[in-house]
């Protein structure tokens, strides 16, 4: 059995499996999730490992998030970027090659929430930037987030995952990511939305090779190790049987949508031949009641109305406004109904 000490920190435990660092040269999301989840779970339980890897354009939302909640969605499809559930929780953040990710994997008892991020902030201090960890165990510049973090603890294992904005598309972060929507009540965590930067404002010469360095200096410190990086790409990833199926998971409707937790939506208007009130409710992203609170449509209408309500039910959240269109609606109140809800849901 052989000790590690820490030099930069106060832990010191005893582990027989040295710690490792990999670099993933996969842009894709999905594949460095899946494989996030195989060095999570199929590596021994006392390894500390340290990775490192970034995302084309992508969303990437909390495990128990609702995407309706979170997503600018018209303008996510617009831009073609994927919209990813990763496994673990907390808020909805956006990728792309200008954000580097980093995960931290210990074994559960040497876990703390603070630690990963002290690590990276003071590497990052190495290449002075003057970064630090925030009560939220976020890591700011000055009172700007430039990262934030997410944990996953699972009998003796855990990891701490986080992003780092090293000079990413502000403009497209911003755009893609909404405030919440008062009108929809869910049991799913909500984000905690914070003025963002990018490190290139600090440090103009910072970019993905110098944090990955800097980092993995830091870790191999931290760890007693040599400095030593192990590259992987999707090869290595698509040879791993469980990689290949997780990332299906991962791309798979009942995971992205499927996994929202049950919500309701209510949604009201005032047209001109009369008001309508309904709520909406969902499981599972799947659409199961669709209840008139008030209305004040003629009893024909109404009679409309709650049969195209009645047809929606089953169906996905995400393809309701489809169905609304395709109704054969030949009365102008219902097209009108019709056209305001697939614009509201
Ligand atoms: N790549 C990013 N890095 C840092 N902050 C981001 C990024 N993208 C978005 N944000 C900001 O972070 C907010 C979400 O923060 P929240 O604390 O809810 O999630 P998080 O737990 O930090 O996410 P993660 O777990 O992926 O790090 C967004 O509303 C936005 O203001």
């Amino acid at each position: 059995m052989q000790w590690h000490s820490c030099t930069s920190q106060t832990r010191s435990y005893a582990t027989s499996t040295p710690a490792r660092i990999f670099l993933s040269h996969s842009t894709n999301p999905y594949w460095n999730l899946a494989y996030e989840d195989w060095l999570f779970r199929k590596t021994p339980a006392d390894q500390h490992i340290l990775l490192l890897y970034r995302n084309a354009p992508c969303i990437v939302i909390g495990r128990n998030q609702n995407p309706w909640n979170e997503i600018n969605l018209s303008r996510l499809r617009q831009l073609r970027i994927p919209l990813v559930r990763r496994r673990s929780g907390g808020g909805t953040v956006y990728h792309d090659l200008g954000n580097t990710n980093y995960c931290l994997f210990m074994p559960r008892a040497s876990f703390d929430r603070r630690q990963g991020a002290e690590l990276v902030s003071s590497a990052l201090n190495a290449l002075d930037v003057p970064t630090r960890v925030n009560e939220r165990h976020d890591i700011v510049c000055e009172s700007f987030k430039v990262s934030g973090s997410a944990f996953k603890l699972i009998n003796a294992r855990a990891y701490h995952h986080g992003t780092m904005l090293l000079r990413s598309d502000l403009t497209s972060l911003r755009g893609l990511l909404k405030a919440e929507r008062p009108s929809l009540k869910t049991k799913g965590v909500g984000s905690v939305s914070s003025s963002v930067r990018n490190l290139s404002e600090w440090n103009a010469e910072i970019g993905h090779e110098s944090f990955v360095r800097a980092v993995a200096e830091r870790y191999a410190k931290a760890e007693d190790i040599e400095l030593a990086i192990t590259e992987i790409t999707e090869q290595d990833m698509m040879a791993e049987e469980f990689v290949s199926d997780n990332r299906a998971e991962l791309l798979s409707w009942a995971w992205v949508w499927g996994q929202t937790p049950e919500f309701t939506i209510d949604l009201s208007h005032q047209f001109d031949f009369g008001s309508l009130s309904i709520r909406i409710t969902s499981k599972h992203a799947l659409i199961t009641a669709f209840d008139v609170e008030q209305s004040t449509l003629s009893s024909a209408i109404l009679s409309q109305v709650e049969a195209l309500g009645q047809a929606m039910i089953g169906n996905r959240y995400d393809s309701a406004s489809d169905l609304t269109k395709e109704s054969h609606a030949t009365n102008d109140q219902i097209r009108s109904i019709v056209q305001w809800l697939s614009k509201v849901m």
